[in-house]
């Protein structure tokens, strides 16, 4: 039950096994929320946990000290998954007083009526635990205001909240202790949460040398722990800057079946040109794997028959999704099927173009159903879109 992360610095944290949708985002996996309890002459906790996983997080401190000793509760990040036991945490850590940032301390006098008096941190701020002293920096919008991550300085442990996580529920605490590649999950977790900051994660990477934050571990507030900061330190850069490969993600909805035929011939396209193709039909898959693929896509096709003179709502969906998470660096195009006056094609078009995707215009579109030379110019939208990857 005792986890050490280092030298006297322990997860108390809890497991959800059973979790398979976190605020919309689909989880398959489950997830766990960290906490971490650091033992020195003062003692510390970061974070609590989700409502309902107290009792978990409970036992696994009382393991390690008792809980009337703990002196101090950071608050890094105000969302509910981690603040959400903390009226049940000031009831048994009797005597710790919760330190926060700025926004973090408005947050919780907000949704706790000004219930407890709270320590304010900035960056750069530091608490002397003893021989263990730890470093605070803000990290507002990453990826709410009152975000901030705790840096113990001599272990070089950074608990770095909501940055670096995955939705993983597992018995292994540590990534290099896991039987597979954790970044494709890690990948999904920033497509989904972190995509629509990627600007202020750049600065971050950056901020963090100036502040002389040098990590040996990252030990974010979702799934497994990491040992070596620089696999996923290289993966927030890249993701960041929109690095992107020769890759399509298709995606589409069908009635009658000619937009899914149009999907695969697009693919045949595509391929023969020697481009990786992902196919997502979406009432299939969840809109958090497709855009978790378009992540490090360089071209995304979107395809919907025409209903009711626009797009279908899933395809809409989607798009509503997808816009809120800025995606940069991607060609687009819209393609689909209609039977009078069409519609779709043109809505998907344009909202592509207004999150400012690049796109192959008119898109394509096949009224009813498909004939020999519609089959031929969707192969060539296909080899088209290729080619554009590939320039
Ligand atoms: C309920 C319904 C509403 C439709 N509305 C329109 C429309 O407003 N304009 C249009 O051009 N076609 C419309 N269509 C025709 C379809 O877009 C057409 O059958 C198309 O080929 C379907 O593509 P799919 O096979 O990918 O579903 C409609 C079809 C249905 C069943």
């Amino acid at each position: 039950m005792n986890h050490e992360v280092k030298n006297g610095i322990y997860w108390v944290g809890a497991i959800d096994w059973d979790l398979r949708d976190f605020h919309g985002y689909s989880t398959p996996k489950g997830t766990t929320y960290n906490a971490y309890l650091i033992v020195d002459e003062k003692i510390a906790l970061v974070d609590t946990v989700r409502q309902g996983f107290f009792d978990e997080m409970l036992m696994r401190v009382s393991g390690i000290v008792e809980p009337e000793k703990v002196d101090y509760l950071i608050i890094d990040h105000l969302e509910k998954d981690h603040s959400g036991s903390i009226e049940d945490a000031m009831k048994v850590f009797k005597n710790a007083k919760i330190i926060s940032s700025e926004r973090g301390k408005k947050g919780l006098d907000e949704w706790y009526d000004n219930k407890w008096p709270i320590i304010v941190v900035k960056t750069g701020s530091t608490l002397s635990l003893g021989k263990k002293t730890l470093k605070f920096l803000e990290t507002p919008m990453l990826h709410w205001p009152d975000n901030m991550m705790t840096y113990a300085e001599e272990d070089r442990v950074l608990i770095s909240s909501d940055a670096f996580g995955q939705h993983i529920a597992s018995s292994q605490r540590f990534e290099n202790d896991m039987h597979y590649d954790i970044r494709e999950d890690a990948r999904t977790y920033y497509a989904n949460i972190l995509m629509p900051f990627a600007p202020l994660i750049l600065k971050l990477l950056d901020k963090v040398k100036d502040v002389n934050i040098q990590p040996e571990i990252i030990a974010p507030a979702h799934g497994l722990i990491w040992r070596s900061p620089e696999k996923i330190l290289e993966a927030y850069k890249r993701w960041s800057m929109f690095e992107s490969g020769p890759k399509i993600v298709i995606a589409y909805d069908t009635m009658w079946g000619t937009s899914s035929r149009m999907a695969r011939l697009i693919a045949i396209g595509a391929i023969d040109e020697g481009v990786e193709v992902r196919m997502y039909d979406i009432r299939k898959s969840h809109i958090s794997e497709i855009v978790s693929d378009l992540q490090d896509a360089r071209a995304f096709a979107l395809g919907s028959p025409t209903l009711n003179n626009g797009m279908f709502t899933s395809v809409g969906a989607l798009l509503t999704y997808l816009k809120g998470l800025k995606p940069k660096n991607k060609i687009g195009v819209g393609f689909g099927g209609y039977g009078w006056a069409g519609g779709a094609v043109k809505e998907i078009t344009e909202a592509l173009k207004s999150m400012g995707l690049d796109t192959i215009e008119p898109g394509f579109q096949v009224k009813y159903v498909m004939k020999k030379d519609d089959e031929k110019e969707c192969i060539d939208l296909g080899r088209r879109i290729a080619k554009r990857i590939k320039e």
